[in-house]
This record gives C-alpha cells, sequence and structure tokens, in this order.
C-alpha cells in the first residue's frame, strides 16, 4: 500500500514554493511574488518572480505539480518496471534522512497559466545543474539496485520451481513405493489363504466361511459401509485428530494419501485445531489401527495385518513344524584352555548353562555361570557330556615356532661360530682384533670394521669364521643360561708366559658345561719367557689333553701382537667345524639369537642377531623374546645396509618395537598377527614368573628332581668352591664317584674361593647345585642365587657332602613296589542293595580277604578291573578279615560290575627303597 502511494506520487527533487507578498493579485496583472526554490538535499533559495495575472481562466484541468524546469530529470519519474517494489524502499527510507521535499503536497495554483520565473542568475543555474547530477546519480544507482534484485529474483524464482519438481518426484515415488507394498501384502495374503486352504482340506475342517474373521484377510475391498462408520468414529466433523496436519485431514476427506509426503511444507497457519474430544478418542482409533486412505477406499472393515507380521506368522508355524521332529544332538570337540568360565564353556558344548552347573553340581562342585574352573574339570564336564575334550596350554601358540628340523637335502655347509675365551690379560681382544684383520672381505671393500658383538672373517681360501665378541665366558653362560647354543666351537686364550690361571678353569668348565669344544691358543708366544708345553700340561689337570700330548684338543701357538700363526688357528677352526659338520638350511623362515641389544638415541631399538636358519631378510615379522617387530633394516658389520643375513652371518636388526636380551631366540614369523600374539603370551608369562619369584618359588634342586622323575634328567650336576684346592678336588673326586648307572653326579666346576656371581650364572646355566665348603657366597651372588632359584649348600665336613648327595641321588630314583598275594574269593552270587550298589556274595577259596587290601576282578582269568574294597562283611557286621573257606560280602570302590563266577584276586603292596 504504501509502495503504490509512493509510486503514484511525483517524483520531484527540485520543487518550487510559493508564497505571495500582499494578499492575492488581482487577475490580468502582474504580480510581484515571493517563490521558495527547493534543492535537492534540503537547500532552499528564496526567488522573487512576477506574476501576470490571466485575463481568462483556462479550462479546468489537473493543474500542473509544479513548473517544469527546462531539462527535467527522467530517472526519479520513471522506475525499472521489472522490479518496482524495493526500488522505492531505499529511497524511501532515504527521502525522510535527507528531509527530501518530494512528499510534500506541490500546492495547487489558482491560476492554470503557471508561472514564469525570472531569468536564473549563474549561481542559480550552477546550484541546478549540481542538483541534476546528483539526481543522476541516484537514479543510476536506483537502477543498478533494480537489475541485482531482477537476478535474484529469477534465481529464487528458480529454485522453488526446482523445489517443486522434486516434491512432485518424491511424491509419485512414495506413490509407486506404496503400491508395490499393497501388491506385495496381496501376494503375502494369499499366500495365506492357499495356505489355509490347503490346510483345511487336508484336515477335512469346516468351510472357509467358518474360519475366525481374523485369519481370513480380505483380497476383495470389504463392504464399505462398515469402514464408513468406523472412520466417522475417530475422526468426528472430518477433522484431523491431534497433532495431524491439514493434508491428512483432506485426504480423509477422499484424498488416496495415506501419510504426509517427507518434504511436504506444512504451513503451521493451515494446520486446523483439534476437536473437542479427539484427545480422548484418539487412543481408541491408535488401538484399532485404523488407516484413513485404506478406510475411505474401503479395503478393511478389521485390523489389517502388515507384511512382516504375516512373514513372523508363518516363521511360527514353519517352527512349530520343525519343533515336533525329535532334535539330533550334535557332540563336538571342545577345546580347553588353561582357565574357562562355565558361560565360555557352556558356549564352547553349545550347552546352555544351566545344564553345565547340574553337571557340575553332580560332580561335587558348585560353580556358578561366570565362575573360572580349572582344566581337568572342565575336561571332566565336557566328556560327561558326551563331547570330546581337547586341552590346550596358553603356550601352545609357540608351537611350530621353533621346528629346527629340515629335509635332508636342503641344508648346505654354513660357517663356524667361534667365542674366544680365557684369563684377564691373557689377550683374548688382541687375539680378535689381529683375527679381524686377516679378513681379506674388509680389505676388499675398504670398510671399516664395526664393533657389533660378532663379525665375520673371509680368509683368503673363501671360506668364513663368525667370531662372537662376548665380553668373557659370563657372558657366554648367561646366553647359554637363556637357552641358546650359538657358538659351535671355544678358543681357549692361554698366555704361553703365564699358563692356566683361576678364570682358565672357569672358561674350560663354562665351555665344557655347554658341551662345546675346545681349540687351545697358547698366546704371547713372542715373549721370551712363553712355554707351550708347560702350558700344556697345566691343561691337563683341567682334562683338557692336547694333540701334541695325545689327546685330540687342538693346540696352536700364536702371537696376537706379532700375527704368528693366526692362520694356522683359523685352519684349526675350519678343521674342527668341518669335524661338527655344520649345516643350515637357507631357505626357510629364519631364526637365531641375539648377541646384543641396545636402545641406540637415534636409531631406536637395535639387535646384533646371529642367524642360525634360514635367511634374514628386510621387512621380515619377526619376534625375539618378548619383542616384536618388523625389519625396517639390516646393518652388517662393516656397517653397510644390506638386503638379507644368511646362516652363521652376523647383522644389526633395526625396527623392533622393543629390546630384547641377549640370548634370546628370535624367530621370523608369518604375520604382524602372531609376532604380537607370541610376544604378549612371553611377556606374561614372564610377568607370572616374576612374580612366582618374588613370592619364593620352588628351587633349582626341586625342579631338577621332577626333572629326574619325569625321565627328562638322568644326573645331578654340581658345582663346588672350596677354601683350599685340596678340598675342593678332595670332594669333587668323592662326589664323581657316588655316579651309578642309575643316576650320575656331574661335577661341572671345582674351584677356590667364595662364591660369585659366575659361579651362579653357571649354576643356572647347568641347572647345578652349589657346594660351599668353607666358603660363603657374597651377597650379589646370594641376591642372584635368590633370584635364580639356585640352591646353595655350606659344608664344613667332607662325609656330610657326600652323604647329602647321596641322599639327594636316591631321592630322584623312583621308588620301586612290591606285590604280595593274599588270597582269592569267588563270587557266588550278586545282591543288588539300594544306596550301597551291587555286593559280591563270596567265597573265600585261597589265602584270606582283608580290608583295605589292594584287590582284581578276575573274569575268565582276565583282569578287568583294579583298585579298593569299600566293604567286607561277614554277615551283617563289617570285618577286618575273612579266612579261607569262609562267606563273605565284598564291594568294590567306584566299580559295580560284578557277575557269579568271577575272581576276586586280593593283595597287598608294598613300596621298596630305592638304592644306588
Ligand atoms: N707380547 C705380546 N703381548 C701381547 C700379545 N697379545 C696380547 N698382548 C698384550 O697383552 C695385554 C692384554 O691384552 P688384551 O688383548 O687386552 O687381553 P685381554 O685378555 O683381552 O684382556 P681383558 O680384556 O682385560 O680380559 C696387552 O697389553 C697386549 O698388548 C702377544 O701375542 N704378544
Amino acid at each position: 500500500m504504501t509502495e503504490q502511494k509512493e509510486t503514484n506520487k511525483p517524483n520531484k527533487p527540485l520543487t518550487l514554493s510559493t508564497s505571495t507578498r500582499g494578499g492575492a493579485a488581482a487577475p490580468g496583472k502582474s504580480d510581484a511574488t515571493q517563490v521558495k526554490q527547493k534543492f535537492s538535499h534540503g537547500r532552499t533559495r528564496a526567488v522573487t518572480v512576477e506574476v501576470k495575472k490571466p485575463v481568462k481562466r483556462p479550462t479546468t484541468g489537473a493543474a500542473p505539480a509544479a513548473p517544469q524546469p527546462p531539462s527535467p530529470p527522467p530517472a526519479p519519474t520513471t522506475p525499472p518496471p521489472a522490479a518496482p517494489a524495493p526500488v522505492p524502499a531505499p529511497t524511501q527510507a532515504r527521502a525522510p534522512k535527507q528531509g527530501s521535499p518530494a512528499h510534500r503536497p506541490t500546492p495547487q495554483r489558482e491560476g492554470g497559466r503557471g508561472i514564469v520565473l525570472r531569468t536564473l542568475t549563474e549561481e542559480e543555474r550552477g546550484a541546478r545543474a549540481r542538483a541534476l547530477v546528483g539526481a543522476n546519480r541516484d537514479a543510476e544507482l536506483a537502477r543498478k539496485r533494480a537489475a541485482e534484485e531482477a537476478v535474484r529474483r529469477a534465481a529464487e524464482e528458480k529454485a522453488r520451481q526446482a523445489a517443486e519438481e522434486e516434491h512432485k518426484r518424491r511424491l509419485a515415488e512414495e506413490e509407486a513405493r506404496r503400491k508395490a507394498e499393497e501388491e506385495a501384502k496381496r501376494k503375502a495374503e494369499a499366500l495365506v489363504q492357499k495356505r489355509l486352504d490347503q490346510a483345511a482340506t487336508a484336515a477335512g475342517a469346516q468351510p472357509p466361511a467358518a474360519r475366525p474373521a481374523d485369519e481370513v484377510r480380505p483380497r476383495a475391498p470389504a463392504p464399505p459401509p462398515a469402514p464408513a462408520g468406523q472412520i466417522r468414529r475417530p475422526m468426528p466433523g472430518g477433522s484431523a485428530g491431534p497433532g495431524q496436519s491439514a493434508p491428512q485431514g483432506a485426504a480423509g476427506a477422499g484424498a488416496a494419501i495415506r501419510r504426509p509426503p517427507p518434504m511436504r511444507p506444512a504451513p503451521p497457519s493451515k494446520r486446523l485445531p483439534p476437536p473437542p474430544g479427539a484427545r480422548r478418542e484418539a487412543p481408541k482409533r491408535r488401538s484399532d489401527k485404523i488407516d484413513v486412505g485404506r478406510a475411505v477406499e474401503g479395503e478393511n472393515d478389521f485390523r489389517s495385518r502388515s507384511v512382516a507380521q504375516q512373514r513372523r506368522r508363518l516363521e511360527r508355524e514353519r517352527r512349530r513344524e520343525h519343533a515336533s521332529e525329535p532334535q539330533q544332538k550334535v557332540y563336538r570337540e571342545v577345546t580347553i584352555p588353561e582357565t574357562i568360565t562355565v558361560q565360555e564353556l557352556a558356549a564352547r558344548m553349545s550347552e546352555r548353562g544351566a545344564d553345565v552347573i547340574k553337571t557340575l553340581m553332580r560332580m561335587g562342585v558348585m560353580a556358578t555361570i561366570n565362575q573360572v574352573i580349572d582344566p581337568d574339570t572342565a575336561e571332566l564336564v565336557v566328556t560327561e557330556m558326551g563331547h570330546r575334550p581337547k586341552r590346550v596350554a596358553e603356550g601352545d601358540v609357540e608351537i611350530g615356532l621353533a621346528d629346527t628340523t629340515d629335509a635332508e637335502g636342503t641344508q648346505i655347509a654354513r660357517p663356524p661360530v667361534v667365542t674366544i675365551m680365557g684369563h684377564v690379560d691373557h689377550g683374548k681382544t688382541s687375539l680378535l682384533d689381529a683375527l679381524r684383520a686377516t679378513d681379506v672381505a674388509a680389505h676388499e671393500a675398504g670398510g671399516i670394521t664395526q664393533h657389533i658383538g660378532a663379525y665375520q672373517v673371509t680368509l683368503p681360501s673363501g671360506q668364513k669364521i663368525t667370531f662372537l665378541d662376548t665380553p668373557g665366558h659370563e657372558a657366554f653362560t648367561a646366553m647359554r643360561a637363556r637357552g641358546a647354543k650359538v657358538t659351535d666351537i671355544v678358543v681357549l686364550v692361554v698366555a704361553g708366559d703365564d699358563g692356566v690361571m683361576p678364570q682358565t678353569k672357569e672358561a674350560i668348565a663354562h665351555a665344557k658345561a655347554a658341551g662345546v669344544p675346545i681349540i687351545v691358543a697358547i698366546n704371547k708366544m713372542d715373549k721370551p719367557g712363553a712355554d707351550a708345553s708347560r702350558v700344556q700340561n697345566e691343561l691337563l689337570r683341567e682334562e683338557i689333553q692336547v694333540e701334541q700330548l695325545g689327546g685330540d684338543v687342538q693346540s696352536i701357538e700364536v702371537s696376537a701382537t706379532k700375527r704368528m700363526n693366526l692362520d694356522k688357528l683359523e685352519e684349526a677352526i675350519l678343521l674342527q667345524a668341518e669335524v661338527l659338520e655344520l649345516r643350515a638350511n637357507p631357505d626357510r623362515l629364519a631364526d637365531g639369537v641375539v648377541v646384543e641389544a641396545k636402545l641406540d638415541p637415534g636409531r631406536g631399538s637395535v639387535a646384533t642377531v646371529l642367524v642360525q636358519r634360514g635367511t634374514l631378510k628386510v621387512g621380515d615379522v619377526l619376534v625375539a623374546g618378548a619383542v616384536w617387530g618388523r625389519v625396517r633394516r639390516l646393518v652388517d658389520d662393516r656397517g653397510q645396509a644390506v638386503e638379507s643375513a644368511g646362516p652363521a652371518f652376523p647383522v644389526e636388526i633395526l625396527g623392533l618395537a622393543g629390546t630384547p636380551q641377549a640370548g634370546d631366540e628370535f624367530h621370523v614369523v608369518d604375520s604382524e598377527a602372531r609376532a604380537r600374539e607370541i610376544a604378549d603370551f612371553r611377556a606374561r608369562r614372564d610377568r607370572q614368573a616374576e612374580l612366582a619369584r618374588s613370592a619364593g618359588g620352588r628351587g633349582t634342586l626341586e625342579e631338577m628332581m621332577k626333572g629326574i622323575r619325569e625321565g627328562t634328567a638322568k644326573e645331578l650336576p654340581v658345582l663346588i668352591k672350596a677354601d683350599v684346592q685340596g678340598s675342593a678336588e678332595a670332594l669333587a673326586g668323592a662326589i664323581s664317584r657316588l655316579s651309578t648307572d642309575k643316576v650320575a653326579a656331574r661335577v661341572v666346576y671345582s674351584g677356590v674361593g667364595g662364591i660369585s656371581e659366575a659361579d651362579i650364572t653357571l649354576a643356572k646355566a647347568s641347572g647345578a647345585l652349589i657346594i660351599g665348603f668353607n666358603v660363603r657366597a657374597n651377597p650379589q651372588a646370594r641376591e642372584i642365587a635368590k633370584r635364580d632359584k639356585v640352591d646353595i649348600r655350606y659344608y664344613s665336613i667332607i662325609y656330610k657332602v657326600t652323604e647329602d648327595i647321596q641322599s639327594l641321588m636316591v631321592g630322584l630314583l623312583e621308588p620301586t613296589y612290591k606285590e604280595t598275594f593274599i588270597g582269592n574269593a569267588q563270587i557266588r552270587e550278586v545282591f543288588r542293595i539300594t544306596k550301597v550298589g551291587n555286593v559280591a556274595g563270596c567265597m573265600v577259596t585261597e589265602g584270606m580277604v582283608k580290608r583295605g587290601a589292594k584287590v582284581r576282578l578276575l573274569r575268565d582269568n582276565v583282569v578287568i578291573h583294579e583298585g579298593t574294597l569299600k566293604t567286607l562283611r561277614r554277615f551283617k557286621d563289617e570285618v577286618r578279615e575273612v579266612q579261607h573257606g569262609f562267606e563273605c560280602g565284598m564291594a568294590f570302590e567306584n566299580y559295580d560290575d560284578i557277575k557269579v563266577g568271577d575272581v576276586i584276586e586280593c593283595f597287598d603292596v608294598e613300596e621298596v627303597r630305592p638304592t644306588l
């Protein structure tokens, strides 16, 4: 409305208003009048004009609103037709602000001739021109806005059309879907009808008319009067119920659309108010599940079932049919881990939890569904319920991991792995360096040898030797204690000028305990005081008989500093390797031993490993101890990156998730999942072992005895430390003499001095018992012994030692049992007694029968049962024994299968103490 008014108004940015001085002028006469000239931007100017009074009035008509200026601006009077409404708005908004006089009513003049202006001054003209320019600018601005508005409107129109089309499309889809649903329902109903007809025909039942109405789904529309009445009830007056929109109400009046389309706009203004009483009636309507659209079409006059309901009903029928068939019980193989809950066990057997609990109760075990039961009980339950138990341990994840068997043709010769051992300052490091310098490959490549704990030397002949650079025999034994057998040959370095020293003896003991052949390198032979034969003789006392003295141990005289006879030493090593027939299969998943491992700040976990079998490659997934990882990089002993490492090749591995321990075995596995599983299991096991240790577990001796009892050990290893050499030797001799063909006492090492950490390590690696004769263990050794469960026994009298060792050895032997026959009884009659079971009425035919004695049941001279007697009665009294020729009643413990004619053999069992 406002816009309309605005547009009808003449737009005059420049107007004149007059004020006549001196009252009204007489007609026909000129009159001076003061005219107020108005410009844009609110500027005004008073102008004096002369008005000539007309003699004669013109014909009536609309007086000009204002005298037109000589060049009137067209813009304000011609707004763009495309956008009439928005354009005035900004103008209107601006108009009052600017105080534009455009809207002021133009004074109507009495005379129709208009006003004659006086000639404008230069200043006035200029002002007018400026005003015109300003007006033109405004008009231009308005035009632009109108154009923009037109574009926006066009875009809006387009979007609206698109939305309408989308809406139409959805309606069509909805309609199609509804039709499809109806079609499906019709088919389902037809099927149900058919089945019911068939059932009725088969049973010779009543005609379909007699069937309940809700089972006979109408295929044709129901009679119209009924739905009409039902529809009108919930929707009085035809108005929509609460919550229903107007379109639904319209549908009730005849439209076929039953539910509002999803995108349909429902303006709240069109929503009809709920009729009085509609709220009360709504629940009833919902419970009836009346469908407005269908009701109008007259499709149904009662509750209709959905397709899903029909399907469910058919399924129920099918199940009922199946339920009548007897179910075949499925017997399964049930895997039983080390711990299992009742629920899990029930699930694995596909049995009900309650049944499993009942079975447990029958066995005298009260357990709840979530209770953990031990594997033995679980196995009994599984057997009881008719399934097949399969026991597995958690450690089964390691099965197949350490498979060292290789087919005959697959193995090829591999380089020997050598460890150098000896007394301090006898020249181990010097010899290792000298041997390393003989590596032709390093010289050829010009590479600098890295110190990575192991390196390989290529001899001029092309043969290779791998040296382990482990610091001393303790590290060697520590690795062995972890179960790793890495070294093939030990080179025992003895300084020619010094001879056999305590650590030389220790080294010999360690090498012997590991069962590794020794090659003696008598070093420093360049020194004037060096005497090889003296050294060889001293070695004899340590049971090392060198070839020069008729033994089989090779002995080479060398000089590390002078590089003397190094080639001979290498030859001796290769010869020994040949004897050992060292072979490995390079074409399999690699495994080996971690020689050393560290956490490098720049490279992460770095493990030096020695490949023992197969070929280790970059990208392999491996597990080393409780650590796993994927090989990111392999670096050889010269610091060169390599792609693979074959048997006896020492190499650094980068990419492990953690740092393994020296002596840990590594295995390449086929998947990360397996590696992770094994590493997790080992970490768990180590944690449990640590807990058991802290809780004070069993000692080595007990474990050892258990091993012997189980037949896995046949000897008692002993480590002797004494105050003087004489005592140590005497003890070693006495203990060795205790050995018999049944069980052996083996002296792993005998030495002089207090018990050190090295002794504990050796004892641990050998599973030995330590005997401290007049010596004690130092605190560190005690601590390690406690941690590693190594038994230390202190003595000060030699015969006490031998007595103890003897009793230990006897204790390790299996006891023997002697059987003594007591008598026989024949079953003459079998009585069935409630709560007791079968009782045999017998006649003692030989010797006597005794309560508490062992019995065997013989049927046709075949032993069919062996056990104990539950009762032995004579008449009604419980008796201790029944002599030959008397009758008695006997019943077996946990056994009932007795028959007339069977013989009960009665015997005693006596344990015989084993002797050495
Ligand atoms: N004359 C002579 N001196 C040697 C020989 N071998 C080693 N030495 C010297 O003996 C000393 C000890 O040598 P190392 O190689 O450090 O002996 P080691 O057994 O490794 O010593 P630890 O590492 O302390 O156990 C050094 O001063 C060497 O120079 C040799 O063949 N002849």
